[in-house]
């Protein structure tokens, strides 16, 4: 692929001259036209930013002014349904990136049709492939959009060329005969196949299979690309209880799902109407995913405790730790990170728990070397990768290389080894999945491990007298 796109001059020079009058062209499907930017924005990166200076004159203009630019319609005009399908779209795109690239390679009369598309193009052909195979769009409104899209957006041939791939596309789909690479050969060649039909980095696919088995594997793959679900935990310290959580999504017509843990309630879609109708802001929930909740089931904060949240910030373990104190008890709240630590005391005063909670701004390795406080419990949060919730954050498979998970490893050793060395009485260490292998057979003092939802859970004992990693 090369560069970042050119401009179509004639939708380039729309906005040009007097006018502010935003213009809107009905030509186009405005939620196709961001997705596709955004998604160009996510491919380029710092390219698209030049982009952007060059052809703005450093006005600061963001992705939306470029759609405006080029497109030739104000993006003040998306309604809350568009936002919504931008969000479907991109997330989905992303997700299955590496297969629909696969198909559309499949698709070209000759590789070098695809590795020389104009990038803008891509998005558009990746959008009509997601469209017809993850979402079920009826075929003539994928085909008509994003054809005439692409016409606007770059020019006529462009559109033909999608109108041409899409139809050959819906031919495959109709017929059950999509091309797909046989899982065959060494371990290697295997993964390479795997990847493109889970569509995951090969190094993901290679690094799970060694440690979880094929079978975990393929099903962590597989909740990988399902669509997220997001949780809310009503906030009890203010009073509220789960059914009147419940009550108030009923009213916003959000549905949910209660959980298993009895402050939970797990939604699919209506995040929006959450935040607009001031939930969060006034203190009767906190967004927080329930493999956190579960953390903190373990670490099973009681009345009276003294609890040092290692890695606090932002803090959603932090308050829910503290929430479970019932007003008796103190939870230590150290982060590095100042302005995140801000942010939890923010978020304590709204909840009421700045009297419970006290914040440590430092670095956890010379903290534990100069203090010699003890607590009842500590609970070690340590940096991670994210590779626990690649569902929620469909980029990250892509963002993430190998090199990043060592260096990792490293911090979190270290981490662990002054968690455990000062603050020796219990420590519960949370971490996303990908170095659990190597944590696990290195700790000789794990008590207990769990792996559940994407994170390990490792409740040490005593010091943490460690073997080398097996890095
Ligand atoms: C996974 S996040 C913690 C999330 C938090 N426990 C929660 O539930 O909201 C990891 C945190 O570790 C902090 N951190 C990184 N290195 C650190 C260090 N050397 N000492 C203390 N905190 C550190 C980061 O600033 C970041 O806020």
């Amino acid at each position: 692929m090369t560069g970042v796109p050119k401009l179509n001059p004639k939708f380039s020079t729309k906005r040009a001259g007097t006018s502010k009058v935003p213009i809107i062209n009905f030509e186009v499907s405005h939620h196709r036209a961001v997705a596709a930017v955004r998604l160009l924005r996510a491919d380029k990166g710092k390219a698209f930013v030049d982009l952007l200076n060059e052809k703005a004159n450093d006005s600061g203009e963001n992705e939306m002014g470029y759609v405006e630019r080029t497109l030739g319609f104000s993006t003040r005009h998306l309604d809350d349904r568009d936002i919504r399908l931008v969000t479907v779209i991109v997330a989905g795109t992303v997700r299955w990136k590496r297969y629909i690239d696969y198909l559309i390679m499949s698709l070209c009369s000759e590789e070098k049709v695809f590795s020389n598309m104009e990038p803008l193009l891509l998005q558009i052909l990746r959008i009509g492939f997601f469209e017809i195979l993850k979402l079920n769009v009826p075929a003539y409104a994928v085909v008509d959009e994003n054809v005439r899209l692409a016409k606007v957006a770059l020019r006529p041939g462009a559109g033909n060329m999608v109108n041409a791939i899409l139809r050959k596309l819906l031919l495959l789909k109709e017929t059950d005969s999509l091309p797909l690479p046989n899982i065959e050969g060494d371990d290697r060649a295997q993964a390479r196949a795997l990847s493109i039909i889970y569509s995951h980095p090969v190094w993901m696919v290679r690094r799970w299979i060694r440690f979880l088995g094929k079978e975990e594997a393929l099903k962590l793959m597989n909740w990988n690309n399902s669509d997220p679900y997001f949780s809310l935990r009503v906030n009890t310290t203010n009073g509220y209880t789960r059914d009147d959580l419940v009550n108030r999504l009923e009213d916003l017509q959000v549905h949910y799902e209660k959980s298993i843990m009895d402050e939970f309630v797990r939604i699919r879609e209506g995040m929006q109407a959450v935040l607009q109708a001031g939930l969060l802001k006034e203190g009767m929930c906190a967004v927080q995913d329930e493999s956190a909740g579960f953390v903190v089931s373990v670490v099973d904060p009681q009345p009276g405790e003294t609890i040092m949240d290692c890695c606090a910030a932002p803090g959603g373990k932090t308050l829910f730790m503290a929430s479970r104190l019932a007003g008796q008890g103190k939870v230590s709240a150290l982060d590095i990170n100042k302005g995140r630590l801000r942010i939890l005391m923010e978020a304590a005063k709204c909840h009421n728990l700045d009297d419970i909670i006290t914040d440590i701004h430092g670095d956890l390795r010379l903290y534990a070397k100069e203090s010699t406080v003890k607590y009842d419990k500590v609970l070690l949060d340590a940096p991670c990768s994210g590779l626990g919730v690649l569902s929620k954050r469909a980029d990250l498979r892509w963002n993430r290389q190998f090199e990043d998970l060592e260096e990792l490893v490293c911090l979190q050793d270290e981490l662990l080894d002054s968690a455990s060395l000062s603050l020796p009485h219990r420590v519960y260490m949370d971490m996303f999945l990908q170095n659990s292998s190597q944590m696990m057979v290195s700790i000789p003092q794990v008590q207990l491990s769990t792996l559940w939802m994407g994170h390990l859970l490792l409740v040490l004992s005593g010091q943490c007298t460690r073997t080398p990693t097996t890095r």
